[in-house]
């Protein structure tokens, strides 16, 4: 499904009625229906309900005002408190001159003294409908504003956003102030603010409904960030014939461990098995071989030459080059070891190979010594930072990564032609075409030591089975977010460890599988 900025939505609207024809009156009209629609359904009865709506006077309020009416014809005692000193317009404006003829009482929500007026509406009320702002909101939330949505905020009943929780950034997900919505019913896709984090947290349930606006115009618009859909990573994940052998599914190389760091290698090895790998080799410091091979007796393994245990020689380079022959896919990362020297072993490999190579972890931390490496590539690159490792990279705080997640991810994933897999909640997929992908699934529990590992593995694995790198990424995030899910219901958030992930790949894949 797309996802739009307030820009691409406003354009949309803008083709909508002014292209097409369609008047922004029906769109209204649609908009608030479905509003009234979703209400409906948490109420066996809407008679006598006291339903309070805070609107601004922009359409979001006129949505609002549509939304007054049906439910007046309901039966519902409606309150309105207009925010604002401009005049309604358009069709605002027409359904505002239809409300004044109604039995609802239409209050002013001007100056602080309207305040207490709110506040004592709000104590009785069992629904608040917010059409303050919804795409049109620019800004920020003035102190007076800030007071109106802790009032709101503090009221405890359902509350239902219009299109987007009012305060809330729908391009970033970000908000000074926001109502804390239980329901925010959005309209005819939904908007990158609600599904990314802390946006996620204000929206509570959201409904993409459908306003009228044709599918033809949506898809002409080229647009280019989606959530991803159960649907279409059950297609991604190839399906196993009678005759099938263990060198259809890939050869993958996990390059990485170190003294200490050796259960690294081993959860993406055996995290790549479970995602269906047909053949795994890891090549490791000499001095953690015998243990890895013991631990996970399926792979093969590679000794690398070490100067002192845990850390490889110069000559550890020729054997990392010879280990990658016959080989699918790499992974080149986990337990590594962030030594300068090793710096130019990724950078030769990175020289010679064609076949996808997975950087993460400590593979990221020396892309970040000099990422000028990513100059001279010829293989398919996928990058799966987390926003520590994401902001070491870029040479920017933490902090700055989590605001603007989508955008920095699309920028670096165009600007040297790689995928990069933001992760954290809601990971950001973003390919060397400009394309951003969301991924919908995920849990606490996947917040623990070794699920990136994990990850690296599954995505390895998948590269090895589908050629289509945007396909097999998207599957293992997909489905490392649906294991995630399965873990937090089966073991807990707070208890998960990396093995728990690993050990319900089997099971989510069944589940996905089964009704292919
Ligand atoms: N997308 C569609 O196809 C349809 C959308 N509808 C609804 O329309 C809104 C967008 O309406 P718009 O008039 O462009 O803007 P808003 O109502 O969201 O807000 C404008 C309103 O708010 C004032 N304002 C903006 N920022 C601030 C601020 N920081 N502080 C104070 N006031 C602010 C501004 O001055 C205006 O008065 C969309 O979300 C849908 O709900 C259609 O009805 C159906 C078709
Ligand atoms: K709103």
């Amino acid at each position: 499904m797309f996802v739009v900025n307030s820009a691409e939505m406003q354009e949309i609207d803008r083709i909508a009625t002014e292209e097409w024809g369609i008047p922004e009156i029906v769109l209204m009209e649609n908009a608030g229906l479905k509003v009234v629609e979703e209400i409906k359904k948490r109420f066996t009865n809407l008679k006598d309900k006291k339903i309070t709506l805070i609107l601004g006077k922009g359409n979001n309020g006129g949505d609002g005002l549509v939304v007054a009416r049906h439910l007046c014809n309901l039966g519902a005692d409606i309150k309105i408190f207009l925010f604002g000193q401009k005049e309604f317009k358009n069709s605002s404006l027409v359904n505002y001159n239809i409300v004044k003829r109604l039995p609802i009482k239409v209050h002013k929500l001007e100056h602080e003294n309207n305040l207490h007026l709110l506040r004592l509406s709000l104590y009785s009320t069992d629904v608040i409908v917010d059409g303050l702002f919804g795409t049109g909101f620019k800004g920020e939330i003035s102190d007076f504003l800030s007071k109106i949505i802790k009032i709101i905020n503090d009221t405890d009943c359902l509350k239902v956003a219009i299109d987007i929780p009012s305060g809330l950034n729908a391009d970033t997900g970000r908000a000074r102030e926001c109502i804390k919505a239980n329901l925010t019913v959005t309209f005819a896709l939904p908007k990158i603010g609600l599904v990314v984090y802390p946006g996620t947290s204000f929206a509570g349930d959201v409904k993409v409904v459908d306003i009228g606006i044709p599918s033809q115009l949506v898809r002409a618009l080229n647009i280019d960030k989606r959530i991803l859909q159960l649907d279409e990573i059950k297609n991604n994940i190839p399906e196993r014939d009678e005759n099938c052998h263990k060198g259809n599914f890939g050869h993958l190389l996990v390059i990485g461990g170190s003294l200490g760091m050796m259960g690294a290698v081993h959860l993406a090895c055996l995290s790549a098995f479970r995602m269906g790998a047909g053949l795994v080799s890891a090549a490791i410091p000499a001095s953690i071989q015998t243990n890895l091979a013991v631990s996970l007796p399926e792979m093969i393994t590679y000794p690398l030459k070490e100067m002192v245990p845990g850390i490889l020689d110069s000559e550890a380079e020729e054997e990392i080059l010879a280990s990658i022959e016959g080989k699918s896919v790499i992974v080149i990362g986990p337990g590594f070891g962030n030594n300068e020297e090793y710096v130019s072993i990724l950078k030769h490999i990175l020289e010679k190979i064609d076949i996808p190579i997975v950087i993460d972890a400590d593979g990221i931390n020396l892309l970040a010594r000099d990422i000028s490496i990513l100059d001279n590539i010829k293989a398919p690159v996928i990058l799966t930072p987390h926003p520590g490792e994401m902001a070491r990279l870029l040479d920017i705080s933490t902090q700055e990564v989590q605001k603007n997640r989508i955008e920095l991810a699309k920028k670096l994933a165009e600007n040297y032609g790689i995928w990069v897999v933001l992760k954290g909640n809601k990971t950001v997929i973003a390919t060397p075409k400009g394309e951003v992908l969301i991924n919908p699934t995920g849990s606490p529990s996947l917040a623990t030591a070794g699920s990136g590992d994990v990850l690296a593995g599954m995505i390895g694995a998948m590269l090895g089975q589908q050629s289509d790198e945007t396909r097999a990424i998207c599957s293992a995030v997909y489905l490392h977010g649906l294991a995630g899910e399965h873990v937090a219901e089966t073991v807990g958030k707070i208890s998960s460890k990396a093995g728990d992930i690993i050990k319900a790949i089997p099971i989510i894949l069944e589940e996905v599988l089964m009704d292919k």
